[in-house]
C-alpha cells in the first residue's frame, strides 16, 4: 500500500466538536485506508466508544497509546479525558501524524494529544528516562513487539499501581489457539498472553470479542501493606486531600495583606471565595485578580464589628452558593499606645473588631456549618497571643488576640463532635504595608534581631497553613493555634 493519504480532502467542519465523525468521514473518502482494514469504519466506532468508556471508568488522566494510525482511537480517548488529561500517541509513520495532527488541532480535545513519531520502543525509552508514568496504556501496534512493550512498561514502572493496559487483537483471529499455526503474529500473541497470565504483577482478563481485547491491571505486590497510608485516604494522596474543589469559602479583611493572600490560596486550591472587606473597592480588585486566575469569586462589603453586616455577609454567601464550608475570620486592627495611656475608646474599638467581630463571624458561620454538619473556621490570631512583642506598645491588640486564641479553643472543643473544626493561625511580624508606617518602620531592624529566621514573614508564608486547615487533611485538628513566626516566640 502506498504510504500517503494525499487523496483525502481536508474538509473539516467549522464546529469540530465531533472529531470522531470527522475522521470517519475522511476515512470513507480514503479508499486506500478503508481497503487496508476489514470493516474498518464500523470497527472503528466500536473501538473508539470502548476506549472512551475505559477512560471514563478508570478515570485515567495520563494515557499512552502505542500505534496511533489515523488518530481515531487517540481522539476518542482524548474526548473522555479531563481538561488537564494528557495522551501520548506513539506512531511509526510520520505521514500518519501529518494526517491526524490537523484534525487534532481543530478539535477542542486535540491539545491533550502529543504525537511522537518513530519506533515506539525508542519513544518508550525516552518517556521512561523522563520518569513518565501512565494510568492507562493502549497497545495496538506491531504484534511481535507487544511482549517487549509490555515488559518495558512494567519493568520501568511506567504503569501506575491500579493502572490498566488494554491490548487490541490479543486473540488474533483465534490463531493463538491453533497448535499448528505458523503465523508469526499468532505465535507472538500466544507467547504474550502466556507471559501476562504468569506475571504476578498484574491481573488480566481476555475478552473474546471481535479480535480479542485484553484488559490488564497492575496490582500491588504481596509484601505491600495495602492500607490507607499506601493507597491514600479514600484513594486520595496527600496533595489531593488538601485540594478544596467544590468548597465555598469566605475571607474577611481580604482586600489586602494576609486576607488577600488567603483568598488567593483558597481559590488556587479549588474553592469558590467570597472576598469580604470594609473597603468594597479593594475587595472588588481582589475578585478581579481571582477571576483572571479562573477562580469563582464574589466581593462583599462588610464591617465585621457590626452584627447586621456579619449576618448579611453570611446570608449573601448562602443565597449565592447554598453552603459555607470554610470561614476565615481575618479582619483585625492594631493601635499602639503605652498601657498607662491606652484610652477606653482604643480598647473598645480594638476589641470590637478583633474579638467581638471575630466571635460574631464564628457564630454566624458556625450556625450554618453546624446545620451542615461540616465546617472549617480559621481565625487569624497573632504571635502577640503568646509573647509581648516589643518595643512597640500594643496592650489592646495583644489581649484581644489572646482572646481570639481562647475563643478558638472553646469553639473548637464545643463544636468538634458536630463536624465543625475551629483553628487559628498566629503570624509573626508580617511584611505588609501596615508596618511601613512612619512610626513602625524604624523598628524593623530591632525586630529582625529577634527573629531566628532572620527575616519578616511574607503573606505567602501563611498560605499553605490556611489551605491545610481548610482541607480534609486537618480533620483531626481543632482548637489549635498554628504559630508561624520564623521562631520569634522561641527567643
Ligand atoms: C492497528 S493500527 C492502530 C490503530 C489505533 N490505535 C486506533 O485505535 O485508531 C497500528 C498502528 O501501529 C503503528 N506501528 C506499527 N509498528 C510500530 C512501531 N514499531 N512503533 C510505532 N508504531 C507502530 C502502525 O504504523 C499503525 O499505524
Amino acid at each position: 500500500m502506498e504510504k500517503s493519504l494525499s487523496n483525502i480532502t481536508y474538509d473539516i467542519p467549522p464546529v469540530p466538536d465531533t472529531p470522531v465523525e470527522v475522521i470517519v468521514d475522511l476515512l470513507t473518502k480514503a479508499q486506500d485506508i478503508a481497503s487496508y482494514c476489514d470493516n474498518m469504519i464500523s470497527d472503528l466506532f466500536l473501538a473508539g466508544q470502548t476506549l472512551k468508556m475505559l477512560i471514563h471508568m478508570s478515570q485515567a488522566k495520563r494515557v499512552l497509546e502505542i500505534g496511533m494510525f489515523t488518530g481515531y482511537g487517540a481522539l476518542s480517548m482524548a474526548e473522555a479525558l479531563p481538561q488537564d488529561g494528557r495522551l501520548v500517541a506513539c506512531e511509526l509513520e510520520p505521514y500518519l501524524k501529518e494526517f491526524a495532527q490537523p484534525i487534532f488541532d481543530k478539535s477542542p480535545h486535540g491539545k491533550k494529544i502529543n504525537v511522537k513519531t518513530g519506533n515506539a520502543m525508542e519513544t518508550l525509552k525516552e518517556l521512561a528516562t523522563a520518569g513518565e508514568q501512565f494510568d492507562m496504556v493502549f497497545i495496538d501496534a506491531d504484534k511481535n513487539n507487544y511482549i517487549n512493550y509490555y515488559k518495558f512498561i512494567m519493568d520501568n514502572n511506567m504503569l501506575r499501581l491500579g493502572g490498566v493496559i488494554c491490548i487490541d487483537n490479543s486473540l488474533f483471529k483465534a490463531r493463538v489457539y491453533l497448535n499448528d499455526t505458523t503465523d508469526s503474529n499468532g505465535l507472538a500473541l500466544r507467547e504474550f498472553n502466556q507471559f501476562v497470565s504468569n506475571d504476578p504483577r498484574v491481573e488480566q482478563v481476555i475478552v473474546p470479542l471481535r479480535d480479542g481485547l485484553t484488559l490488564i491491571r497492575r496490582v500491588p505486590p504481596c509484601k505491600i501493606t495495602d492500607d490507607e497510608v499506601f493507597r491514600g485516604v479514600t484513594g486520595r494522596f496527600i496533595l489531593d486531600r488538601m485540594r478544596l474543589d467544590g468548597k465555598v469559602a469566605y475571607v474577611t479583611g481580604a482586600g489586602q495583606g494576609i486576607g488577600r493572600a488567603f483568598a488567593h490560596a483558597l481559590g488556587e486550591a479549588g474553592a469558590k471565595v467570597a472576598v469580604v472587606d470594609l473597603d468594597g473597592a479593594k475587595a472588588e480588585t481582589v475578585v478581579e485578580e481571582l477571576f483572571l486566575k479562573g477562580i469563582n469569586a464574589i466581593s462583599i462589603t462588610a464591617d465585621i464589628s457590626k452584627s447586621d453586616d456579619v449576618q448579611r455577609m453570611i446570608d449573601t454567601i448562602v443565597s449565592k452558593w447554598g453552603v459555607i464550608h470554610i470561614g476565615c475570620n481575618n479582619a483585625g486592627i492594631n493601635m499602639n499606645s503605652a498601657s498607662e495611656d491606652t484610652s477606653l475608646e482604643e480598647w473598645d474599638k480594638t476589641f470590637h473588631v478583633n474579638l467581638r467581630g471575630t466571635f460574631m463571624c464564628c457564630q454566624a458561620a458556625g450556625r450554618v456549618m453546624l446545620k451542615q454538619g461540616y465546617g472549617k473556621i480559621i481565625n487569624t490570631a497573632s504571635m502577640a497571643s503568646l509573647i509581648v512583642p516589643h518595643p512597640q506598645k500594643q496592650l489592646s491588640y495583644n489581649t484581644s488576640k489572646a482572646g481570639v486564641v481562647k475563643l478558638t479553643q472553646t469553639l473548637g472543643a464545643e463544636w468538634a463532635d458536630r463536624g465543625v473544626r475551629v483553628n487559628c493561625i498566629s503570624p509573626g511580624i508580617v511584611d505588609t504595608p501596615l508596618i511601613h508606617s512612619e512610626s513602625l518602620r524604624p523598628l524593623v531592624q530591632r525586630w529582625l534581631s529577634d527573629i531566628p529566621a532572620g527575616r519578616l514573614a511574607q503573606v505567602t508564608d501563611l498560605q499553605a497553613a490556611v489551605v491545610y486547615l481548610a482541607s480534609d487533611a486537618s480533620d483531626y485538628m481543632t482548637g489549635h493555634n498554628l504559630v508561624i513566626e520564623g521562631g520569634q516566640s522561641l527567643w
